[in-house]
């Protein structure tokens, strides 16, 4: 599903972020990505999204290796991928339900398929009350709330997730996270980054831990 070969990545002319990255992830399976800030969690996600080329090594996505896919297929791929963004990236000109709904739009599904599935997801992240609201009137947690609902409505192969709870309590990160493993249940592949080390015990999935611009497997 995911496999890292002696993955190096660095900025233009700085030093490497990450170095000597191995590992193998199954599908199927729920990671937390741990690390110290600027350890070089979301210059792993951008890695998997392939929004960077690794400098050395490879990166195989879906049994593919990432630096040979043409943009075509690079899109494609990136279709089977529902990822929220730390800046959370969302339509300013749609509405909240319009921007959650652009996945299944894109995927060439009819309105009258998802409408419902829409409506209840929103409503299960708070957002009931916000659909018609765009993007620039929320708050921060309801913009991630929204990015997290667009990540996962097509139920994606792999979810990627740079710190989806930042912006909202205790109480709704876990909810949130529920719906993360309810997700994987269903099949998807998760990788969330995260500095709640609190919230990665409550959950206790393994973690990729990122130390010193390497990778371990802990737990
Ligand atoms: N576009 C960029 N150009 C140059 N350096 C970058 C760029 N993006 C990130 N970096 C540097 O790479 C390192 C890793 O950054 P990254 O954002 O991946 O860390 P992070 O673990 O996600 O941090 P945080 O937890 O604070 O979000 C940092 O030193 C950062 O300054």
């Amino acid at each position: 599903m995911i496999r890292f070969e002696n993955v190096a990545l660095r900025y233009d002319e700085g030093e490497e972020v990450l170095r000597d990255v191995n590992f193998h992830l199954l599908p199927g399976s729920f990671y937390f990505l741990a690390g110290p800030s600027g350890a070089g969690k979301s210059t792993l996600l951008r890695l998997l999204f392939m929004s960077l080329k690794p400098t050395r090594g490879t990166v195989h996505l879906f049994g593919k290796n990432t630096s040979n896919l043409q943009p075509e297929d690079r899109a494609k791929t990136r279709r089977r991928i529902g990822i929220v963004f730390q800046d959370f990236r969302l339509l300013d000109h749609m509405t909240t339900w319009e921007n959650i709904s652009l996945p299944l739009r894109v995927h060439g599904r009819k309105p009258h398929e998802y409408r419902d599935d829409v409506t209840e997801l929103l409503k299960w992240v708070g957002l009931g009350n916000r659909m018609d609201a765009y993007p620039p009137v929320l708050s921060g947690g309801e913009k991630q709330r929204a990015a997290i609902a667009r990540a996962v409505i097509g139920k994606p192969e792999l979810l990627l997730a740079d710190e989806p709870t930042g912006n909202v309590d205790p109480q709704m990160a876990r909810r949130l996270l529920r719906l993360f493993v309810e997700l994987n249940r269903l099949g998807t592949s998760v990788i969330i980054a995260t500095h709640d080390y609190q919230l990665m015990r409550q959950f206790g999935a393994p973690r990729l831990q990122l130390e010193r611009g390497t990778v371990q497997i802990v737990g």
